[in-house]
């Protein structure tokens, strides 16, 4: 059994990966853990949360680095600081981190205080991460000690745009162009007037400078347009994106890159002609694609919806940890 320990148990994403670690036969939850100072300190998470009676009945304790080192694996389901400060400290002990925050997503540590708001304490730790889009970083993971876990936007993002840049298909010189929106989960389970119900329509935020525009691009090496919107539902992210292909491409070599979903991973291409919608996603830890090209004027049209707490979060986390502890890519 790997025993693995989660920080920000409490939270939207924290709880949700606590669940699928405690169901998982191989791996053992083995602590949660929430700021010392924290309401719900020794609270049972199913109390919290009354659907996770008799599945985790575990006490949020006060974040304890002593016990946290007693684990396989830390996820750190926190705050983008916090996870900066605590993942070197557990790295230093041999613990394997998987970060579901922003920390460590750049390799730059220039792009944290611009685009995060703060220096990492250890910028070291960036070079040594890694990206765990993963459908995509397979090999990189099976022996990673630090896990970026991607932002929920660059998931819905990358699943969709990185089959074409590998294979060459996106024009050399256009910008895809990314609109994407999010329910309300994806602002955490923290009360704040703007993610509040009554004040949440649907609007675009973030324009020309959402944290998660240079994640994606220094993934994708190519520049996007990347504008996030907030929805009025609860779960799900749908990304529609607008790509300007190279010359000469077609739907056969459209087909072929997104051939690479076909084995394995959590992405379903849908038939053509069908479009993914958020409440198909919802409460899955699956991506869902489709694509139309017109390639007269060389534009394809695809969206990508995913559910924001699951394949956005926590659940590509778990795949991140049963790809790095060798126990099989939960296809
Ligand atoms: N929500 C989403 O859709 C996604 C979120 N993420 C990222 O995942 C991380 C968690 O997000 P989310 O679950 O939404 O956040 P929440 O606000 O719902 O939960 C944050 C958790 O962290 C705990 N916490 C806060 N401060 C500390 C501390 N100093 N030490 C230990 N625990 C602490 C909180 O408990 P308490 O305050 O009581 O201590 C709570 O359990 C964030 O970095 C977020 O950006 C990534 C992808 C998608
Ligand atoms: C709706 C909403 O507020 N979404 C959040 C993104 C989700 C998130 O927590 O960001 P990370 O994936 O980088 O951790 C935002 O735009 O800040």
């Amino acid at each position: 059994m790997v025993r693995v320990s989660v920080v920000g148990g409490s939270g939207y994403t924290g709880a949700i990966l606590a669940k699928l670690i405690a169901q998982h036969p191989h791996l053992q939850l083995s602590g949660l853990y929430v700021s010392p100072g924290s309401a719900d300190r020794d609270r049972l998470l199913s109390s919290l949360y009354p659907e996770l009676i008799g599945i985790v009945d575990l006490p949020l304790q006060g974040l304890d680095l002593d016990a946290l080192t007693q684990a396989d694996a830390v996820c750190l389901a926190t705050d983008h600081a916090v996870s900066a400060e605590l993942a070197p400290k557990l790295l230093a002990q041999g613990v394997v981190v998987f970060d579901l925050s922003g920390a460590h997503r750049f390799r730059d540590p220039s792009l944290l205080p611009q685009f995060y708001g703060f220096e990492h304490p250890v910028p070291a730790c960036l070079s040594g991460a890694v990206y765990g889009l993963a459908e995509h970083a397979e090999q990189a993971l099976s022996d990673a000690s630090l896990i970026a876990v991607p932002g929920c936007y660059p998931t819905a993002s990358l699943l969709a745009l990185m089959p074409l840049k590998v294979n060459g298909l996106i024009a050399h010189d256009g910008v895809p162009v990314i609109n994407a929106v999010s329910g309300v989960s994806g602002a955490g389970r923290k009360a704040a007037l703007n993610t509040s119900f009554c004040q949440v329509s649907l609007t675009p935020y973030g324009v020309l400078g959402h944290r998660h525009q240079p994640e994606i691009e220094s993934q994708l090496d190519h520049p996007v347009v990347f504008t996030p919107h907030l929805g009025a539902f609860k779960r799900g992210i749908l990304a529609t994106i607008t790509v300007p292909m190279a010359e000469g491409v077609g739907e056969t070599e459209v087909r072929a890159a997104y051939g690479c979903y076909d084995t394995a991973g959590k992405v379903h291409l849908l038939p053509q002609g069908e479009w993914p919608k958020v409440d198909d996603v919802a409460g899955s830890d699956r991506c869902l694609l489709a694509w139309k090209l017109d390639s007269q004027r060389r534009i394809l049209v695809v969206a990508s919806a995913i559910d924001n707490l699951m394949k956005g979060a926590a659940s590509q986390a778990l795949q991140c940890i049963l790809i790095r502890f060798g126990l099989g890519v939960s296809a």
